[in-house]
C-alpha cells in the first residue's frame, strides 16, 4: 500500500470512528433460482444457552402446524443443536450439482445446519469468523430451499461478528429475542435489542424461557428466580412481551431424544407465532405497495 492509499484508508477509518460515515455493509447474499423464501425471521439471544434453539424449533413447528412451508437455517455454526432436536442427528444433507439440499423433518420442515454437512455430529467446528460467515453464505446462496413461507434463522448467541453477518447479509424481516430470567435482571437482553436497532432490524418481541416450574400435582407455578420481569423489561426496551416457557424436563428430554416435533404440545407461544405471522403480512403489504 503506498502512502496515498494509506492516507485514504486512515481518513476513512477516522470518519467511521467519529461518526461522520457508516462503515460499508457487505453486499447482501443472493437467492438462487431454486429458492423462493418469502420471509426470514431471526431468533436471537444476548448470550448462549438460554433456549434460543428451543424457541426457534417451537416457532417452526407451530407455523408448520398452521399450514405454512417452513425452513430452519441453523446459523449457530459452532454450536448447532437444531438437527438433534428435530430428530436428524444421524442424517446428512445431500448435494445435487453445486447445491445443498435441506433435510426434511418428519413434519416436513426443511433444515440446513453445519451438523448436517459434518462427517460426525460430534466433530468440533473450529472455524474462524470469516469461515463461519462463509458457511452461512452457503446455507443461503448454495442451498436449494424451494418455496418457503418462513425461514427461521437460529442465530449464533450474543452479538458476535457472525450475528452481524446474518443481519447485514440476509433479508431479515424481524427478530424474536429469547432470554432467561437472569438475563432480564442483568440486562443482557439490552445488548440484543440494541444490536437489532443498530442494524435496523425490527424486534418482534421478547420470550422468557425457563421462567417458572409447574408443580406436577396441583399445577401451581413456582418462580425460582422470583417474580417474572418480562413485562417490565419489554416495556423498558419498548418491545412486545411474547410469552413465557416453563422449565420442563419433558422439553429437555424431547430435545435430546429428537422427538421434539412429535411431542411438542399444541399452541405454545401463541403470541410469538402471531407476531411472526403479522410481521409477514405487514411486509407483504409493504412490498405490494412498492410494486
Ligand atoms: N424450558 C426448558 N426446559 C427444560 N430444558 C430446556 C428448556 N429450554 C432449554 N432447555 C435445554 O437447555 C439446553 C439449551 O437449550 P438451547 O439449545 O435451546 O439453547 P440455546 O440458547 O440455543 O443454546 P446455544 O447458545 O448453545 O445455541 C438444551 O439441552 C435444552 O434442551
Amino acid at each position: 500500500m503506498d502512502q496515498n492509499e494509506q492516507d485514504k484508508l486512515r481518513q476513512e477509518v477516522d470518519e467511521v470512528l467519529h461518526g461522520q460515515r457508516q462503515p460499508e455493509p457487505p453486499a447482501g447474499f443472493q437467492q438462487n433460482d431454486y429458492s423462493n423464501i418469502h420471509h426470514v425471521v431471526g431468533v436471537v439471544s444476548g448470550k448462549g444457552g438460554v433456549g434460543k434453539s428451543l424457541v426457534c424449533g417451537i416457532l417452526a413447528v407451530e407455523l408448520a402446524r398452521r399450514g405454512a412451508r417452513v425452513g430452519i437455517l441453523d446459523a449457530d455454526i459452532t454450536g448447532p443443536s437444531i438437527p438433534r432436536m428435530m430428530g436428524l442427528a444421524d442424517v446428512r444433507a445431500r448435494g445435487v450439482d453445486n447445491l445443498l439440499v435441506p433435510v426434511l423433518t418428519k413434519g416436513g420442515i426443511e433444515v440446513m445446519s453445519a451438523n448436517l454437512v459434518l462427517e460426525n455430529e460430534t466433530d468440533p467446528v473450529l472455524w474462524r469468523g470469516p469461515v463461519v460467515a462463509g458457511a452461512i453464505k452457503q446455507f443461503w446462496e448454495d442451498t436449494a430451499w424451494g418455496e418457503l413461507d418462513y425461514l427461521l434463522v437460529d442465530m449464533p448467541p450474543g452479538t458476535s461478528d457472525v450475528a452481524l453477518t446474518v443481519f447485514q447479509s440476509l433479508p431479515v424481516d424481524g427478530v424474536v429475542i429469547v432470554s432467561s430470567p437472569q438475563d432480564l435482571v442483568q440486562m443482557v437482553v439490552g445488548k440484543a435489542v440494541n444490536m437489532a436497532n443498530m442494524m435496523n432490524v425490527p424486534v418482534l418481541g421478547l420470550v422468557e424461557n425457563m421462567a417458572y416450574v409447574e408443580c406436577p400435582h396441583c399445577g401451581e407455578r413456582i418462580y425460582p428466580y422470583g417474580p417474572s420481569r418480562l413485562e417490565e423489561t419489554a416495556k423498558a426496551f419498548d418491545v412486545e412481551a411474547l410469552g413465557q416457557l416453563p422449565m420442563d424436563a419433558a422439553i429437555a428430554t424431547a430435545c435430546d431424544e429428537g422427538t421434539f416435533e412429535g411431542k411438542l404440545p399444541e399452541g405454545l407461544l401463541p403470541d410469538a407465532v402471531d407476531a411472526v405471522v403479522r410481521t409477514a403480512e405487514f411486509m407483504d403489504a409493504l412490498r405490494g405497495q412498492g410494486e
